[in-house]
Protein backbone atom coordinates (compact mmCIF):
# COMPACT_ATOMS: atom_id res chain seq x y z
CA UNK A 1 0.00 0.00 0.00
CA UNK A 2 0.83 3.14 -0.65
CA UNK A 3 2.25 5.74 1.94
CA UNK A 4 2.26 8.86 0.14
CA UNK A 5 1.88 9.94 -3.47
CA UNK A 6 3.37 7.45 -6.16
CA UNK A 7 6.90 7.61 -7.29
CA UNK A 8 9.66 6.19 -9.19
CA UNK A 9 10.70 4.87 -5.91
CA UNK A 10 7.41 3.53 -5.10
CA UNK A 11 4.76 3.46 -8.01
CA UNK A 12 1.19 3.08 -8.28
CA UNK A 13 0.39 -0.10 -9.70
CA UNK A 14 -2.25 0.14 -12.20
CA UNK A 15 -3.75 -3.64 -12.75
CA UNK A 16 -6.01 -4.01 -15.88
CA UNK A 17 -6.34 -6.89 -18.88
CA UNK A 18 -4.18 -6.90 -21.36
CA UNK A 19 -6.36 -6.63 -24.45
CA UNK A 20 -5.24 -3.48 -26.42
CA UNK A 21 -8.77 -1.74 -25.52
CA UNK A 22 -7.94 -2.80 -21.67
CA UNK A 23 -4.50 -1.01 -21.87
CA UNK A 24 -5.39 2.06 -23.92
CA UNK A 25 -7.98 2.65 -20.95
CA UNK A 26 -5.27 1.97 -18.36
CA UNK A 27 -2.83 4.19 -20.27
CA UNK A 28 -5.68 7.03 -20.07
CA UNK A 29 -6.33 6.73 -16.19
CA UNK A 30 -1.95 6.68 -15.85
CA UNK A 31 -1.97 10.18 -18.15
CA UNK A 32 -4.97 11.58 -16.11
CA UNK A 33 -3.48 11.05 -12.70
CA UNK A 34 0.40 12.01 -13.54
CA UNK A 35 -1.48 15.07 -15.15
CA UNK A 36 -3.48 16.15 -11.87
CA UNK A 37 -0.51 15.48 -10.02
CA UNK A 38 2.38 16.89 -12.28
CA UNK A 39 4.19 13.23 -12.01
CA UNK A 40 6.55 11.39 -14.45
CA UNK A 41 5.21 8.46 -15.91
CA UNK A 42 7.35 6.46 -13.95
CA UNK A 43 5.52 6.94 -10.96
CA UNK A 44 3.34 4.41 -12.53
CA UNK A 45 3.62 0.69 -13.74
CA UNK A 46 0.91 -0.80 -15.48
CA UNK A 47 0.14 -4.87 -14.52
CA UNK A 48 -1.82 -6.59 -16.90
CA UNK A 49 -3.51 -9.62 -15.42
CA UNK A 50 -4.49 -12.50 -17.38
CA UNK A 51 -8.35 -13.91 -17.31
CA UNK A 52 -10.27 -17.01 -17.52
CA UNK A 53 -12.29 -14.92 -19.54
CA UNK A 54 -9.35 -14.03 -22.10
CA UNK A 55 -8.36 -17.49 -22.10
CA UNK A 56 -11.42 -19.59 -22.90
CA UNK A 57 -11.94 -18.33 -26.54
CA UNK A 58 -14.45 -20.76 -27.74
CA UNK A 59 -17.38 -20.53 -25.72
CA UNK A 60 -20.24 -17.90 -25.36
CA UNK A 61 -19.28 -15.84 -22.63
CA UNK A 62 -22.30 -16.78 -21.11
CA UNK A 63 -21.80 -20.46 -20.87
CA UNK A 64 -18.40 -20.06 -18.85
CA UNK A 65 -19.60 -17.41 -16.09
CA UNK A 66 -21.17 -14.44 -17.82
CA UNK A 67 -20.55 -11.08 -15.79
CA UNK A 68 -18.01 -10.66 -13.74
CA UNK A 69 -16.11 -12.59 -15.47
CA UNK A 70 -13.53 -10.57 -16.52
CA UNK A 71 -13.37 -9.14 -13.11
CA UNK A 72 -12.55 -11.68 -10.96
CA UNK A 73 -8.79 -12.31 -11.09
CA UNK A 74 -8.44 -8.33 -11.22
CA UNK A 75 -10.84 -7.81 -8.14
CA UNK A 76 -8.32 -10.84 -6.44
CA UNK A 77 -5.39 -8.82 -7.24
CA UNK A 78 -6.58 -5.72 -5.65
CA UNK A 79 -7.35 -7.26 -2.44
CA UNK A 80 -4.72 -9.56 -2.08
CA UNK A 81 -2.14 -6.21 -2.75
CA UNK A 82 -0.84 -6.80 -5.53
CA UNK A 83 -2.61 -3.79 -7.42
CA UNK A 84 -3.10 -0.87 -6.21
CA UNK A 85 -6.15 0.36 -8.59
CA UNK A 86 -8.10 -1.49 -11.22
CA UNK A 87 -9.23 -0.16 -14.32
CA UNK A 88 -12.39 -1.60 -15.91
CA UNK A 89 -14.64 -1.21 -19.12
CA UNK A 90 -17.94 -0.29 -16.56
CA UNK A 91 -20.00 -1.72 -19.64
CA UNK A 92 -18.53 -5.10 -18.29
CA UNK A 93 -18.69 -4.85 -14.49
CA UNK A 94 -21.46 -5.99 -12.19
CA UNK A 95 -23.78 -3.70 -10.30
CA UNK A 96 -22.24 -4.52 -7.21
CA UNK A 97 -18.92 -4.85 -5.99
CA UNK A 98 -17.15 -7.67 -3.69
CA UNK A 99 -16.68 -6.47 -0.01
CA UNK A 100 -13.68 -4.16 0.51
CA UNK A 101 -14.01 -2.73 -2.97
CA UNK A 102 -15.19 0.68 -3.84
CA UNK A 103 -15.84 1.72 -7.46
CA UNK A 104 -16.63 5.46 -7.56
CA UNK A 105 -14.33 6.75 -9.64
CA UNK A 106 -15.21 7.58 -13.41
CA UNK A 107 -13.26 9.08 -16.28
CA UNK A 108 -15.18 11.15 -18.52
CA UNK A 109 -16.99 9.40 -20.92
CA UNK A 110 -16.36 8.44 -24.29
CA UNK A 111 -19.07 8.24 -27.28
CA UNK A 112 -21.80 5.76 -25.75
CA UNK A 113 -23.19 4.58 -29.34
CA UNK A 114 -22.62 1.25 -31.22
CA UNK A 115 -21.40 1.86 -34.77
CA UNK A 116 -22.63 -0.70 -37.37
CA UNK A 117 -19.23 -2.20 -38.96
CA UNK A 118 -20.19 -4.04 -42.35
CA UNK A 119 -17.94 -5.32 -45.40
CA UNK A 120 -19.68 -2.55 -48.00
CA UNK A 121 -19.89 -0.41 -45.67
CA UNK A 122 -24.10 -1.47 -45.73
CA UNK A 123 -25.78 0.62 -43.17
CA UNK A 124 -28.29 -1.11 -40.85
CA UNK A 125 -30.88 -0.28 -43.53
CA UNK A 126 -29.45 -1.18 -46.42
CA UNK A 127 -27.68 -4.42 -45.48
CA UNK A 128 -29.76 -6.90 -48.21
CA UNK A 129 -31.79 -10.06 -46.43
CA UNK A 130 -29.96 -13.24 -45.60
CA UNK A 131 -26.88 -11.54 -44.69
CA UNK A 132 -25.01 -13.04 -41.70
CA UNK A 133 -24.37 -10.19 -38.29
CA UNK A 134 -21.93 -11.54 -35.85
CA UNK A 135 -21.97 -10.11 -32.11
CA UNK A 136 -21.82 -11.90 -29.00
CA UNK A 137 -23.83 -9.49 -27.05
CA UNK A 138 -27.83 -10.56 -26.23
CA UNK A 139 -28.41 -7.14 -26.06
CA UNK A 140 -27.19 -6.59 -29.52
CA UNK A 141 -28.45 -9.83 -31.27
CA UNK A 142 -32.22 -9.04 -29.21
CA UNK A 143 -32.19 -5.22 -30.98
CA UNK A 144 -31.16 -6.53 -34.36
CA UNK A 145 -33.61 -9.04 -34.75
CA UNK A 146 -36.20 -6.69 -33.16
CA UNK A 147 -35.48 -4.00 -36.52
CA UNK A 148 -34.01 -6.98 -38.74
CA UNK A 149 -35.64 -10.21 -38.34
CA UNK A 150 -34.41 -11.24 -41.85
CA UNK A 151 -30.86 -11.18 -41.13
CA UNK A 152 -28.83 -14.20 -39.57
CA UNK A 153 -27.58 -13.36 -36.03
CA UNK A 154 -23.90 -15.83 -35.21
CA UNK A 155 -21.67 -15.98 -32.33
CA UNK A 156 -18.94 -13.59 -32.60
CA UNK A 157 -16.49 -13.44 -29.50
CA UNK A 158 -13.16 -12.11 -29.18
CA UNK A 159 -11.63 -8.41 -28.52
CA UNK A 160 -12.03 -5.47 -31.18
CA UNK A 161 -9.00 -6.53 -33.63
CA UNK A 162 -10.28 -10.48 -33.96
CA UNK A 163 -13.64 -9.38 -34.79
CA UNK A 164 -12.68 -7.40 -37.52
CA UNK A 165 -10.40 -9.82 -38.44
CA UNK A 166 -13.26 -12.21 -38.91
CA UNK A 167 -15.24 -9.81 -40.96
CA UNK A 168 -12.00 -9.46 -43.28
CA UNK A 169 -12.44 -12.87 -43.76
CA UNK A 170 -15.91 -12.91 -44.16
CA UNK A 171 -17.17 -14.74 -41.24
CA UNK A 172 -19.68 -12.41 -40.99
CA UNK A 173 -21.14 -9.28 -43.21
CA UNK A 174 -21.50 -6.94 -40.42
CA UNK A 175 -21.20 -6.02 -36.90
CA UNK A 176 -21.58 -3.77 -33.61
CA UNK A 177 -18.76 -2.50 -32.09
CA UNK A 178 -19.04 0.46 -29.47
CA UNK A 179 -17.94 3.63 -30.93
CA UNK A 180 -15.89 4.43 -27.62
CA UNK A 181 -13.89 1.06 -28.42
CA UNK A 182 -12.25 2.25 -31.61
CA UNK A 183 -12.31 5.82 -30.45
CA UNK A 184 -10.24 4.77 -27.64
CA UNK A 185 -8.35 1.82 -30.21
CA UNK A 186 -7.80 4.88 -32.68
CA UNK A 187 -9.31 3.39 -34.97
CA UNK A 188 -10.94 5.78 -37.75
CA UNK A 189 -9.80 3.43 -40.47
CA UNK A 190 -12.58 0.83 -40.15
CA UNK A 191 -15.87 2.20 -41.76
CA UNK A 192 -18.50 2.36 -38.97
CA UNK A 193 -21.55 4.09 -39.26
CA UNK A 194 -22.99 5.30 -35.49
CA UNK A 195 -26.07 4.45 -34.78
CA UNK A 196 -28.15 7.03 -32.59
CA UNK A 197 -29.22 6.31 -29.27
CA UNK A 198 -32.87 6.52 -30.73
CA UNK A 199 -32.05 3.82 -33.25
CA UNK A 200 -29.81 1.48 -30.94
CA UNK A 201 -29.88 2.25 -27.11
CA UNK A 202 -26.85 1.40 -25.86
CA UNK A 203 -25.68 -0.65 -22.98
CA UNK A 204 -25.59 0.23 -19.15
CA UNK A 205 -23.03 2.27 -18.74
CA UNK A 206 -21.41 1.92 -22.14
CA UNK A 207 -18.24 4.20 -23.31
CA UNK A 208 -17.80 4.45 -19.37
CA UNK A 209 -13.98 3.53 -17.73
CA UNK A 210 -14.44 3.41 -13.72
CA UNK A 211 -11.12 2.58 -11.69
CA UNK A 212 -11.73 0.50 -8.55
CA UNK A 213 -9.79 0.80 -4.82
CA UNK A 214 -9.44 -1.29 -1.76
CA UNK A 215 -12.44 0.88 0.62
CA UNK A 216 -9.86 1.32 3.31
CA UNK A 217 -6.67 3.42 1.22
CA UNK A 218 -7.21 6.10 2.11
CA UNK A 219 -4.11 7.34 0.05
CA UNK A 220 -5.56 5.90 -3.48
CA UNK A 221 -9.37 7.13 -2.86
CA UNK A 222 -7.63 10.91 -2.01
CA UNK A 223 -5.68 10.28 -5.45
CA UNK A 224 -8.50 9.15 -7.49
CA UNK A 225 -10.80 12.33 -6.47
CA UNK A 226 -8.97 14.54 -8.62
CA UNK A 227 -10.03 12.64 -11.86
CA UNK A 228 -12.75 11.81 -11.25
CA UNK A 229 -15.65 12.95 -13.44
CA UNK A 230 -19.25 14.08 -11.42
CA UNK A 231 -21.30 13.63 -14.30
CA UNK A 232 -20.55 10.25 -15.92
CA UNK A 233 -21.15 9.35 -12.38
CA UNK A 234 -24.16 10.56 -12.35
CA UNK A 235 -25.23 8.97 -14.98
CA UNK A 236 -24.15 5.63 -14.15
CA UNK A 237 -25.30 5.38 -10.78
CA UNK A 238 -29.34 6.12 -13.14
CA UNK A 239 -28.17 3.51 -15.56
CA UNK A 240 -26.78 1.39 -13.07
CA UNK A 241 -29.66 1.52 -10.23
CA UNK A 242 -32.05 0.51 -13.25
CA UNK A 243 -30.08 -2.41 -14.36
CA UNK A 244 -29.76 -3.73 -10.70
CA UNK A 245 -33.71 -3.20 -10.22
CA UNK A 246 -33.82 -5.62 -12.99
CA UNK A 247 -31.83 -7.88 -11.40
CA UNK A 248 -28.94 -7.97 -14.42
CA UNK A 249 -29.26 -11.63 -15.35
CA UNK A 250 -26.76 -11.79 -18.45
CA UNK A 251 -30.03 -13.80 -20.04
CA UNK A 252 -32.16 -10.69 -20.38
CA UNK A 253 -31.05 -8.29 -22.87
CA UNK A 254 -31.47 -4.65 -21.73
CA UNK A 255 -30.05 -1.43 -22.44
CA UNK A 256 -30.01 2.39 -20.74
CA UNK A 257 -28.95 5.62 -21.16
CA UNK A 258 -28.99 8.65 -18.80
CA UNK A 259 -28.10 11.93 -20.19
CA UNK A 260 -28.01 15.49 -18.43
CA UNK A 261 -29.43 18.41 -19.36
CA UNK A 262 -28.96 20.97 -17.04
CA UNK A 263 -30.19 20.21 -13.07
CA UNK A 264 -31.99 17.36 -15.26
CA UNK A 265 -31.49 13.91 -16.37
CA UNK A 266 -33.28 11.61 -18.70
CA UNK A 267 -32.87 8.06 -18.40
CA UNK A 268 -34.17 5.92 -21.33
CA UNK A 269 -34.77 2.34 -20.76
CA UNK A 270 -35.55 -0.78 -22.47
CA UNK A 271 -35.63 -4.39 -21.73
CA UNK A 272 -35.93 -6.84 -24.71
CA UNK A 273 -36.55 -10.82 -25.66
CA UNK A 274 -34.34 -12.02 -26.55
CA UNK A 275 -35.25 -13.32 -29.96
CA UNK A 276 -36.21 -9.37 -30.55
CA UNK A 277 -40.25 -10.57 -30.47
CA UNK A 278 -40.87 -7.80 -28.01
CA UNK A 279 -39.43 -4.98 -26.75
CA UNK A 280 -40.51 -2.48 -23.77
CA UNK A 281 -39.09 0.79 -23.79
CA UNK A 282 -39.69 3.84 -20.94
CA UNK A 283 -38.27 7.17 -20.68
CA UNK A 284 -38.45 9.56 -17.22
CA UNK A 285 -37.45 12.16 -15.76
CA UNK A 286 -36.29 13.58 -12.92
CA UNK A 287 -33.72 16.06 -10.61
CA UNK A 288 -29.71 15.10 -11.00
CA UNK A 289 -29.66 14.34 -7.52
CA UNK A 290 -32.36 11.37 -7.75
CA UNK A 291 -30.64 9.90 -10.30
CA UNK A 292 -30.50 6.59 -8.62
CA UNK A 293 -33.69 6.76 -7.50
CA UNK A 294 -34.94 6.90 -10.94
CA UNK A 295 -33.13 4.14 -11.75
CA UNK A 296 -34.71 1.71 -9.41
CA UNK A 297 -37.82 3.48 -10.04
CA UNK A 298 -37.98 2.40 -13.78
CA UNK A 299 -36.96 -0.89 -13.17
CA UNK A 300 -39.81 -1.18 -10.88
CA UNK A 301 -42.20 0.24 -13.54
CA UNK A 302 -41.01 -2.10 -15.73
CA UNK A 303 -40.83 -5.32 -14.14
CA UNK A 304 -44.53 -4.85 -13.38
CA UNK A 305 -45.63 -3.98 -16.96
CA UNK A 306 -43.13 -7.16 -18.40
CA UNK A 307 -44.60 -9.82 -15.89
CA UNK A 308 -42.05 -12.56 -14.58
CA UNK A 309 -42.58 -14.34 -18.02
CA UNK A 310 -40.76 -11.72 -19.99
CA UNK A 311 -37.60 -12.95 -17.82
CA UNK A 312 -37.64 -16.65 -18.01
CA UNK A 313 -38.91 -17.24 -21.47
CA UNK A 314 -36.80 -17.00 -24.89
N1 LIG B 1 -17.96 -6.29 -23.99
C1 LIG B 1 -16.70 -5.88 -24.52
C2 LIG B 1 -16.53 -4.40 -24.44
N2 LIG B 1 -16.52 -3.77 -23.25
C3 LIG B 1 -16.40 -2.44 -23.48
C4 LIG B 1 -16.32 -2.26 -24.85
C5 LIG B 1 -16.21 -0.97 -25.57
C6 LIG B 1 -15.88 0.22 -24.76
C7 LIG B 1 -16.98 0.72 -23.88
O1 LIG B 1 -18.18 0.49 -24.14
O2 LIG B 1 -16.64 1.37 -22.90
C8 LIG B 1 -16.38 -3.49 -25.48
C9 LIG B 1 -16.30 -3.77 -26.92
C10 LIG B 1 -17.55 -3.48 -27.70
O3 LIG B 1 -18.65 -3.58 -27.16
O4 LIG B 1 -17.45 -3.19 -28.91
Amino acid sequence: MLNALPSPAEPLRIGTRGSPLALAQAYETRDRLAQAYDLPHEAFVIEVIKMTGDMVQDKALREIGGKGLFTREIEEALLDGSIDIAVHSMKDMPVEQPAGLTLDCFLPREDVRDAFVSRHNWSLNDIPAGKVLGTSSLRRRAQILARRPDLVVVEFRGNVQTRLRKLDEGVADATFLAMAGLNRLGRADVPQKPLSPAEMLPAVAQGAIGVERRTDDRIVAGLLAAIHHGPTGTRLAAERAFLAGLDGSCHTPIAGLAEIQGDELTLRGEILRPDGSEVLADQMRCAVTDAAVIGAEMARKMRALAGEGFFTLG
